[in-house]
């Protein structure tokens, strides 16, 4: 049985706690790994080690040294490619494709993208005029915001923990970071091979844990932690924002969405359906940037929901052990229940079910009946205002819904209380350029889907985020900026 141990000041460590927790597999239902519970002592140990990180070896380090190290991680975590494979499949039962094309490759390409901007990013200057004509010159110096608690989700744990540790590694601060107990593994092995490539120790450290009562609220609440960068539900965000309020902690929030995809007539039907399928179905629905809303123009909307059931009948329900596998389950049971509840109230509301709505029908014995699994679900006739169409469900499923005008699909779009991402289908590059320009979202996708420039800023408005971070716009939250004039 695997053991998930916390990992603080270079070295992994049991738990002062004594509390342990089970890691159930997504895919069987049954337990894999026992995972050690970080409380107060650990915490605080935790903080200070990274403290003492950042006043010594790493707060020293000169910036493109430090980079130099973190482009080597990032080498190391190629190198380590199907140890962080096997590591995400387990814990997510996500199939080996997204893990191998997406998940893992992403985490090599967030240090990356952070150490080579840091090395190439510059501050402003202003020369200005003074009364005696001798002039002031204004230089923006950066310095690391200090100590940041990283709080991440269980849809893609290495993606996405690293897409926090990158940038405030790369602007000179030390992390503690609170996986979610879905997804231990991989925040775990990262330990082990920021040691191999000599990341001084109290850098990097993972405290494991639940939220209430356990290790991330007490991160949130510690006075040693300069800021929280979260990612999760919108709710979770919430209660972090009044957590992190005592001590003015500044919080980088990632949170829901509800997105919105718009069909137009002239769209390239084969692109349209090949883009939906992956954001309705890829990584089972669990992503936050996905599609659980479609509005399709009236005159292709028999067509589009005949050739998306079609994809959607055609998916291959099974585990990373599964061969061909191109459907996983959900990560816990808890969430399958949340997600076969909304399954039930659209039932309940009347929905016309295109396909899904249940669980699949596995034969006697079959492995998957222990697993997580739904069937990848599609409605239609649903109002507007529907739970269903206004609630973040986070499954494979989504709902479709005709529309007669570009200023009828806008209003529909638009009316949510998220503001994550939009997708836009159409060979129209006047209509992509003036709908995507009226989507209240912070990314929009024409005839693409999770194409992502990491040069570009991430993040959503409304109930789906508070900041943005992405090349330099990381900046914002991992610096604080001084504004240093000199008397010429
Ligand atoms: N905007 C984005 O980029 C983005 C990306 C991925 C996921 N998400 C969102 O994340 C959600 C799914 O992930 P999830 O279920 O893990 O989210 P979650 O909010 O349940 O948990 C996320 C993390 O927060 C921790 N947590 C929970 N309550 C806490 C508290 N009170 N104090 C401190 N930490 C706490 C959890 O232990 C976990 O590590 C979805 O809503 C999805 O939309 C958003
Ligand atoms: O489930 C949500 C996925 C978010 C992806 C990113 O944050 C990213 O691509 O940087």
């Amino acid at each position: 049985m695997t053991t998930h141990k916390l990992f603080i000041d270079g070295e992994y460590r049991a738990a002062q706690s004594g509390k342990t927790f089970d890691k159930i597999s997504p895919s069987t239902g049954e337990k894999i790994a026992d995972v050690h519970e970080a409380l107060t002592e650990d915490v605080n140990d935790a903080v200070e080690a990274a403290q003492a990180a950042l006043k010594g070896p790493w707060g020293k380090m000169p910036k493109a040294q430090r980079c130099d190290l973190l482009m080597k991680l990032a080498d190391a975590i190629d190198a380590r490619k199907a140890d962080f494979m096997e590591a995400e499949v387990q814990d997510t039962g996500h199939t080996r494709g997204f893990a191998e094309k997406v998940e893992i490759p992403r985490g090599a390409a967030n240090f990356r993208i952070f150490a080579e901007m840091l090395k190439n990013t510059g501050g402003e200057y202003f020369h200005m005029d003074t009364p005696d004509g001798t002039g002031a010159a204004n230089l923006e110096l950066h310095r690391p915001k200090g100590v940041i608690g990283v709080i991440s989700p269980w849809n893609a744990p290495f993606l996405l923990m690293t897409w926090k540790v990158g940038p405030a590694l790369a602007c000179g601060n030390t992390v503690v970071v609170k996986p979610s107990e879905e997804s231990p593994a991989t925040a775990t092995l990262l330990g082990e091979v920021m040691n191999e490539v000599g990341i001084p120790k109290g850098v990097y450290n993972v405290i494991h844990g639940f939220g209430p009562d356990s290790a991330g609220e007490l991160l949130t609440q510690h006075p040693g932690v300069d800021g929280i960068t979260f990612t999760g539900e919108t709710r979770t965000g919430e209660a972090i924002m009044k957590q992190a309020a005592v001590g003015l902690r500044d919080v980088s929030f990632e949170l829901g969405g509800k997105n919105p995809a718009i069909v137009f007539a002239d769209a390239d039907m084969d692109k349209a359906i090949e883009v939906t399928m992956r954001s309705c179905f890829a990584n089972t629905g669990q992503v936050c940037l996905g599609t659980e809303r479609i509005y399709v123009e009236r005159p292709v909307f028999d067509e589009f929901v005949s050739r998306l059931k079609a994809g959607a009948e055609a998916l291959i329900q099974g585990g990373p052990d599964t061969d061909g596998a191109t459907i996983g389950p959900l990560i816990s049971a808890e969430h399958r229940e949340k997600v076969l509840s909304y399954y039930k109230k659209a039932a309940d509301l009347g929905a016309q079910i295109i396909t899904g709505g249940g669980v699949p029908d596995f034969p006697e014995g079959d492995y998957r009946n222990g697993g997580f699994f739904v069937e990848p679900t599609i409605w239609t006739g649903l109002p507007e205002d529907s739970p269903i169409v206004r609630e973040e469900i986070f499954g494979p499923c989504c709902h479709i819904q005709p529309f007669d005008s570009e200023d009828e699909v806008i209003a529909m779009a638009n009316d949510t209380n998220y503001g994550l991402s939009a997708t836009i289908l159409t060979e129209n590059l006047s209509r992509a350029h003036r709908v995507g320009g009226q989507m209240e979202a912070g990314l929009v996708w024409v005839n693409s889907w999770f194409l992502r420039d990491l040069r570009t800023a991430f993040g959503g408005s409304k109930s789906s985020g508070i900041g943005r971070e992405g090349g330099v716009h990381s900046l914002e939250f991992y610096t604080e900026r001084t504004n240093l004039c000199l008397k010429l």
